[in-house]
């Protein structure tokens, strides 16, 4: 069986390893370097894998997951490089970071994809966009295709658009979030108890998503269907345009995007 190591347990080094347990890999095949010995402590009560230092984790793994923030990157390769095995597949899951920089921070040659996650992989329905730098081969994508499956649908993009991909799957759960949010609290306006509120825009964003994927109808389509003629839905959508609702998100995904650029360094 191949042997992971994921280098930083937070929040997605923690999810895409509760994702392979779930999902069948042994956990004496996952190991975490985690820096913050508490939740090293957590980590390994949680799922009963082993959580040790980088070059002990390092050493023994077929494939090494980095997964800590952009900003910790150049001091988590330093000591990567100096452990890992020479067949060793590289994978990240930092923002920004591409492959080029990784791969110049290891051993010529060492296959190197970059990986743009999201959130919803805690739950299993994670969207992930893979890239391969300038060494991996088919068999090395197949299997991160495999891990990342694990979590939630994997999609191969060209790394030119990985800062794109950032600021919609990305960063996106967040833009949903705040809907809901922004929604529970309009109807807490109105007047809704709030459990109530929550209730109902939980359920809607649920349903909505479930059938947006499901029908395979484009979105301003199933929209039309929500909109009667001097209804309701006539009267809140152009609210919302009003309110520059559409700039507002391409102003948005710009600024991921080149927030996304500059974490590149
Ligand atoms: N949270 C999100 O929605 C997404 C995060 N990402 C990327 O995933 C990466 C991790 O993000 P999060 O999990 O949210 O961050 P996090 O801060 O929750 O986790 C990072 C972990 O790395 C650990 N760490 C840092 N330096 C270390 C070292 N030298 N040795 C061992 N452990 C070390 C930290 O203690 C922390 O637990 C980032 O690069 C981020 O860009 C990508 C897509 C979505
Ligand atoms: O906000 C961030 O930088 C990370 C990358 C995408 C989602 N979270």
């Amino acid at each position: 069986m191949t042997t992971v190591a994921v280098i930083g347990g937070g929040v997605m080094g923690e999810t895409l390893v509760a994702g392979m347990l779930r999902n069948g890999w042994d956990a004496g095949d996952v190991a975490i370097a985690e820096k913050r010995a508490d939740h090293a402590a957590t980590l390994r009560d949680r799922h009963g894998v082993e959580v040790g230092d980088i070059d002990a984790v390092v050493r023994s793994a077929d494939v090494v997951a980095l997964v800590v923030k952009p900003q910790d990157l150049p001091a988590v390769l330093g000591e990567v490089a100096a452990h890992l095995a020479p067949s060793a597949l590289v994978v990240s899951l930092a923002a920004g970071v591409t492959t080029e920089t990784i791969e110049a921070a290891l051993a010529p040659g060492t296959p190197v994809v970059r990986v743009m996650p999201n959130t919803p992989a805690q739950v299993g329905a994670g969207t992930a966009a893979i890239s391969p730098g300038a060494h991996p081969s088919e068999q090395h994508l197949e299997l991160v295709e495999q891990l990342m499956a694990a979590v939630g649908h994997v999609v191969r993009v060209p790394e030119s658009q990985q800062d794109a991909v950032t600021a919609v799957s990305g960063s996106g759960p967040a833009y949903v979030f705040l809907v809901a949010e922004a929604m529970i609290e309009a109807g807490v306006h109105l007047g809704l108890p709030r459990a109530t509120a929550t209730e109902l825009a939980v359920h809607t964003v649920r349903g909505a998503a479930t059938l947006l994927d499901e029908s395979g109808t484009h979105p301003a389509l199933l929209r039309e269907q929500v909109t009667s003629p001097a209804g309701t839905t006539a009267a809140a959508l152009r609210a919302l345009e009003d309110h520059g609702l559409r700039s507002a998100f391409l102003a948005a995904l710009e600024a991921a995007r080149d927030r996304s650029r500059e974490l590149a360094g």
